[in-house]
């Protein structure tokens, strides 16, 4: 059996990675790492720990449903304190410092990043990379549409579509985002692509990118519906990475897009 460590147990997602690994045939959820309070009833033998390093003791693959400052905690402990097991990471709002990091430990451990765990999400980044070339003169807007309690903005997900229609244009994401229109701003330019967010009630996850041209549009679109989509994706792609060398892996590689 696969041994499955969780960082961000206690969170939307990480209970739900609880409730999906008490069926599962291949593997069993070994080890939590809770900060303050769980409380779910785990399966027998469950180490709860709030040291990190016990958590990479305890498992084979790490899940990572957290904010940004546990994830460099984790990434550290395999940089710094030598730690060396595989781990899916969906944490967004990672900044440069921490997805340098990301790099640098994915040189001495097997790391699956991925700002959406969903197979839809996966196939949308492709279908968005092919009509952004496709469609080389339709403008390109992003819109994204969560949960109230969501603390990153724009979204993980939305920042990768907007990176897989920038690199289909060969152009540099951080010169052509546009992340706010207000007031006498002029008209659009050509090449700008935009990435808004809305946050409301209990949405999931909804991403649409828009590509506009004079006489027609279209609009790519994929919804969640339930949020265990992600937990089942990343249990998933866990038992994928589980037995491969260091690198850095997308979510295309283990679903073999
Ligand atoms: N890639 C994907 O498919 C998806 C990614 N996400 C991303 O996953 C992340 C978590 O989302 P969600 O579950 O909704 O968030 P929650 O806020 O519900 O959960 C966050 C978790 O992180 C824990 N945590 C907070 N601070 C620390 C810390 N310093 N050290 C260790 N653990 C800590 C929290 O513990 P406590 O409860 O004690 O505060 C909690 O368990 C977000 O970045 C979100 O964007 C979400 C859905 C899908
Ligand atoms: O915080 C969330 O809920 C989600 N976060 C991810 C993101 O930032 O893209 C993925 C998903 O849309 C849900």
């Amino acid at each position: 059996m696969i041994k499955i460590g969780i960082l961000g147990s206690t969170g939307r997602v990480g209970s739900l990675l609880i409730d999906d690994l008490k069926d599962d045939k291949e593997a069993v959820l070994s080890c939590v790492h809770v900060l303050n309070k769980l409380e779910k009833i785990l399966p027998e033998n469950t180490v709860v720990t709030n040291d990190i390093n016990v958590l990479f003791d305890e498992s084979d693959v790490i899940i990572d449903f957290s904010i940004p400052v546990a994830t460099e905690e984790l990434l550290n402990a395999v940089v710094e304190g030598g730690k060396r097991k595989a781990l899916v990471i969906a944490t967004t709002g990672l900044n440069k410092h921490q997805q340098n990091l990301l790099l640098e430990a994915s040189k001495l451990v097997p790391i699956l990043y991925a700002t959406n765990m969903s197979l839809g999400v996966a196939v949308l980044n492709k279908l968005v990379s092919l009509a952004s070339k496709t469609l080389r003169d339709f403008d390109i807007e992003i819109v994204e549409q969560h949960h109230r309690h969501k603390v990153d903005a724009p979204s993980g997900t939305a920042l990768t579509l907007a990176e897989y229609a920038s690199n289909a244009r060969d152009l540099n994401l951080d010169e052509v985002r546009i992340s706010g229109r207000d007031g006498q701003i002029g008209a659009r330019t050509k090449d700008e692509i935009s990435v808004m967010a809305l946050r409301g009630g209990d949405i999931v996850g909804r991403h649409t990118v828009g590509f506009y041209n004079d006489g027609e549009f279209l609009e790519l679109n994929h919804t969640a519906t339930a949020r265990n989509t992600f937990s089942k994706g990343a249990i998933k792609v866990a038992k994928w990475i589980v037995r491969k060398d260091a690198h850095l892996y997308s979510i295309n590689d283990a679903l073999g897009l």
